[in-house]
Formats: C-alpha cells, sequence, structure tokens
C-alpha cells in the first residue's frame, strides 16, 4: 500500500500562559520524507509547540495542521500520528503491557506490540517492569508506542536526551531509515550537537518565536564562510597551494590545517592541482554549534527564511495540557 505524504504545519502559532508568551507567531513546515529538528534552549516553547500540534492545547491563535487538517479533525488521528511526549510509565507495568494498554487504545492488532518492541530493540526486555528500564530502554519504549499505530508522522519531545553513543547512533539511523520510507519526523531538542547528525532540515525557536527555518547545510552556510579542516602528508606544499589560491592558512606544523575563504570542493580541487592528496577533509563543527549559540542567544532573527504554512484553520481539540503545573 502506498503510504500518504503528510507535512506538519504550524502557521502563526501564538499561545500565551498568563504573563508567558511561550509560542509566539510561529510558522514552520515539517516535510514529510525529512527528519526535521525542532531545536531551543529550555523553556523556549518546543513542548507547548508540540501539544499545540497534537491537540493537547488550544493555540490563542493560529493553528496546526497535519496534512491540511487539525489533529482533532483527523478521521483515525492514532494511525496518522505516532507521538512521544514523555518517557515515563507506569514503574510495575512491563514494557509489553504498557504497549498492550496503547494498542488497544488506539485499535490496532496486539501483533504489532511484538512488532514495535521488535523495531526498537526491546524484544528482550518486554517482561521486565519499566521502573528497572534505563532512560535509553525507556525512550525506546516511549518510541515504540509512538510507532504502534504505523503512523506516517512522528513527533518526539527530546527523543535523544539521555541516550549513550550506542543509543543515539541507533536512534540516528532509525528515524532516517522512517524518513527514507517518507515519512515526517519531527524531533525536539534543546541541543543541535545532539540531533546535527540526524535531521535534514532545522528549526530553530527562541522565547517562542523562529528564529531559523531551513536545511542543516543553510544553517551552516549562514554566516557565508565556513572553516574547512584539512590535512595531508605535504601539508606546507598544500598550504603553499592554497594561499596561492587566496585562502587564508593556519595550524600548518599541526596535523590538521585550518582553511579559510575557499569551499570545501574548492580546496579539494587546487589540492588535486597541485598533485596532493589529502588524508582528511571535513567542515570545522564547531561552527555550527556557532550558529545555533548566535541564534538561540539573539540578534539573528533576519536570517530565517522562514517557511511558510497557511491555509488552516483553528483546532477545536480538548485542551488537556492546559494550566499543568510547570
Ligand atoms: N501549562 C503551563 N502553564 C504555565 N506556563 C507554562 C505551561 N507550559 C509551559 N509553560 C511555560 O511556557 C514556556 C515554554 O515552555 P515549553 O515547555 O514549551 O518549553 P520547551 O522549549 O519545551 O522547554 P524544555 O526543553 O525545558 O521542555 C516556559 O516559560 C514554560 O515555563
Amino acid at each position: 500500500m502506498t503510504q500518504q505524504a503528510i507535512p506538519v504545519e504550524v502557521a502563526r502559532l501564538s499561545k500565551r500562559f498568563g504573563r508567558v508568551q511561550a509560542v509566539n507567531d510561529l510558522s514552520f513546515t515539517a516535510q514529510p520524507g525529512r527528519v526535521t529538528g525542532f531545536l531551543g534552549p529550555n523553556g523556549s516553547g518546543k513542548t507547548t509547540t508540540l501539544g499545540m500540534v497534537l491537540g493537547l492545547l488550544r493555540p490563542d491563535s493560529g493553528a496546526a495542521t497535519i496534512g491540511g487538517a487539525p489533529y482533532a479533525a483527523l478521521e483515525r488521528p492514532a494511525l496518522t500520528v505516532g507521538s512521544a511526549l514523555s518517557a515515563s510509565f507506569h514503574p510495575a507495568h512491563t514494557g509489553r503491557a504498557h504497549l498492550d494498554i496503547v494498542r488497544r487504545a488506539i485499535g490496532v492488532p496486539v501483533s504489532r506490540v511484538d512488532e514495535t518492541l521488535a523495531l526498537v530493540g526491546l524484544d528482550g526486555a518486554a517482561d521486565r517492569k519499566t521502573g528497572g528500564y534505563s532512560l535509553g530502554m525507556r525512550q525506546r519504549l516511549a518510541l515504540a508506542a509512538a510507532l504502534l499505530g504505523d503512523p506516517q508522522v512522528l513527533l518526539l519531545d527530546e527523543p535523544i536526551n539521555g541516550l549513550d553513543p550506542e543509543g543515539i547512533r541507533w536512534i540516528r539511523l532509525f528515524l532516517q531509515h522512517l524518513a527514507s520510507e517518507g515519512k515526517t519526523v519531527l524531533l525536539s531538542s534543546h541541543l543541535l550537537s545532539e540531533v546535527q547528525q540526524t535531521v535534514d532540515d532545522v528549526v530553530v525557536i527562541r522565547r517562542g518565536e523562529l528564529a531559523f527555518a531551513g536545511t542543516l547545510a543553510e544553517l551552516q552556510h549562514g554566516d557565508g564562510e565556513r572553516t574547512v579542516l584539512v590535512s595531508a602528508a605535504d601539508r606546507p606544499g598544500l598550504a603553499q597551494a592554497l594561499q596561492r589560491a587566496g585562502a587564508q592558512v593556519h595550524g600548518v606544523r599541526g596535523e590538521t590545517m585550518r582553511v579559510s575563504g575557499l569551499e570545501p570542493d574548492a580546496v579539494g580541487e587546487v589540492a588535486l592541482a597541485a598533485g596532493i592528496a589529502l588524508s582528511h577533509l571535513s567542515v570545522e563543527e564547531s561552527e555550527l554549534e556557532q550558529s545555533f549559540l548566535e541564534l538561540i542567544e539573539g540578534g539573528a532573527t533576519d536570517r530565517a527564511p522562514a517557511q511558510a504554512a497557511g491555509g488552516a484553520t483553528a483546532p477545536t481539540a480538548a485542551a488537556s495540557m492546559e494550566g499543568g503545573a510547570r
């Protein structure tokens, strides 16, 4: 069966809690077939936004839609959208029991429990109580619950938080695989470094407002210039060739040289033309982190090529996240 491509669109969404403007005129789109990172510091409005997308919170204005309809208007919401807003469970329930409760509620066959347990690699721990699960196992169980209905859209709140490197690698490959099947994957995080290997697109919010929406590459290139890290057996020869091509080169005596003023492909071409074999070529990662920090600390909102999302109507869902003590 061919699955439908379902974007998540947030259009001019606003939400205030008393004096706190948690989300302010926020617009972005999470596209099918892409993993979108929804990034911002603690308290910037990520969970509130996801709550509005899921119809758990009523927006003051604007709208969030899934394939053009508000969550509450979806015919079979749990089979369209899977969500994991928290990784906490009844500690006396086994992983299997938790999934069984969810699958009954959303009306999917019992066979999905074992299927999703296997998908997230929890089959060996299915009959253990969740109270004894590690954080990584709880994250996997939350993901399994989100996947029960085989949804086309996944909304995950901080799914990588607390995972060990093996867990991060696993979830990265897993979410990228889901996106490669055409699913829409939106995951929040307060750390760019945590998700930068996982996401294709990035939405950055700061104090409830859009600071950036675009691809990871666009975020990286935002300031124009990138630093290229390069190494070769003949570093002095490479440095000379690069300088002749107009680059600034630092760290010739070290293992890796830092090159600015030339794009990575141009650095490769200069090396080739000079007959020097490269043993390493990459873009300095910290620059991406720097772009992100500048965005969340402010003053860079004019860099935001916000994707328009329009034509939506306000959700009518019950407000079950409203008024919760924070
Ligand atoms: N139910 C609520 N009642 C009052 N204030 C709230 C409520 N929910 C969120 N807030 C406030 O709205 C702002 C945004 O919170 P939100 O949880 O959406 O941010 P976040 O980006 O998800 O942060 P975190 O990463 O810490 O979860 C914060 O100032 C928070 O204290």
